[in-house]
């Protein structure tokens, strides 16, 4: 009997997207509705890949404009829109509601950190300017990317940002102690000559790249429906190398041979400034 109902347990546990452990564990329950359910690994995606591609150079050559780190010129394969972002420079401004101009002026809404609406859910994430339009990329998952294979126990001990994707891949996107350490070390090793491969500073208060603050979008409910939810996303080989600077994820290992695992938050519906940002942290594949 007892055998049965774990193995129950695990079989339902394999099969989701993205847990948080160990609340999924305890809230589980309580939220049965709504829980996302996806047909096929592929049906998970909301927008193409390209899609986010185009997002993300969007933002970052606006921020590599106004900020200069690392700057110069553009490799010529990423004409057209780069340009154009590049040529409309953002200059830092006082705006309570959007402290970063460069991301309402590149994706027309600025979003934040405050206290969640929801009791005791500590931090959420909010759209403070602008308008988020269905299917945008709204927000990035940060944090160290482990494989599969790779050990995380020390990190994940009482960790509630562990995020988990799909193929075993898993994110962790705590800002302190020794996750902030790990990705830290990670970061300073991956530099390539002149060039960061990432970027620290969303470990911080202010992160130089606005989006990287979907480690603290809170789980829907039944009253709170997800206005978001995640998309694995990894980096292409064409993206610039002088744009990931402003990447928030790095590889644990220094040999992981594949693409660089992002994790984005892109909107399921219209947005507008003042709501907070929910996301359903799980998602049964069926
Ligand atoms: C990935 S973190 C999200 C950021 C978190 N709000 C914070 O301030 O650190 C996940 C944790 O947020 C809290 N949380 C998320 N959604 C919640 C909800 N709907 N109600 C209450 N707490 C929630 C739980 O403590 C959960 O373990």
């Amino acid at each position: 009997m007892l055998r049965a109902t774990l193995e129950a347990f695990l079989n339902k546990w394999k099969s989701y997207r993205h847990r948080f452990v160990p609340w999924v564990v305890l809230n589980l329950s309580k939220n049965e509705k709504t829980l996302r359910h996806v047909r096929e690994r592929w049906e998970d995606k909301l927008v193409p890949d390209e899609e986010v591609t185009r997002s993300l150079l969007k933002l970052f050559t606006v921020l590599l404009r106004s900020y200069g780190a690392n700057g110069g010129e553009l490799p010529a394969v990423h004409t057209g829109f780069l340009k154009q972002a590049a040529s409309e420079e953002w200059q830092p401004g006082e705006d309570p509601d959007c402290g970063h101009g460069a991301m309402l002026q590149s994706l027309g809404f600025c979003i934040d950190r405050k206290p969640s609406t929801l009791p005791f859910a500590g931090t959420g994430v909010f759209v403070t300017k602008g308008f988020v339009p269905k299917g945008a990329t709204v927000a990035m998952y940060p944090g160290t990317v482990y494989q599969a294979y790779e050990p995380i126990l020390l990190q994940s001990i009482r960790n509630p940002f562990v995020f988990r994707c799909i193929d075993g891949v898993l994110i962790d996107g705590n800002d302190r102690g020794i996750s902030k350490m790990v990705f830290k070390s990670c970061s300073g090793r991956d530099r390539v000559g002149p060039f960061m491969m990432s970027d620290t500073s969303w470990l911080t208060a202010n992160p130089q790249n606005p989006l990287a603050v979907g480690q603290y979008v809170n789980n829907c409910s039944n009253e709170r429906p997800a206005n978001v939810c995640y998309q694995e996303y990894d980096v292409p080989d064409r993206f610039p190398i002088r744009l990931r600077q402003y990447l928030p994820n790095v590889n644990y290992s220094l040999d992981t041979h594949r693409p660089l695992r992002c994790v984005v938050l892109v909107s399921l519906r219209d947005i507008t400034a003042g709501e907070e940002l929910f996301s359903n942290y799980y998602t049964i594949v069926h």
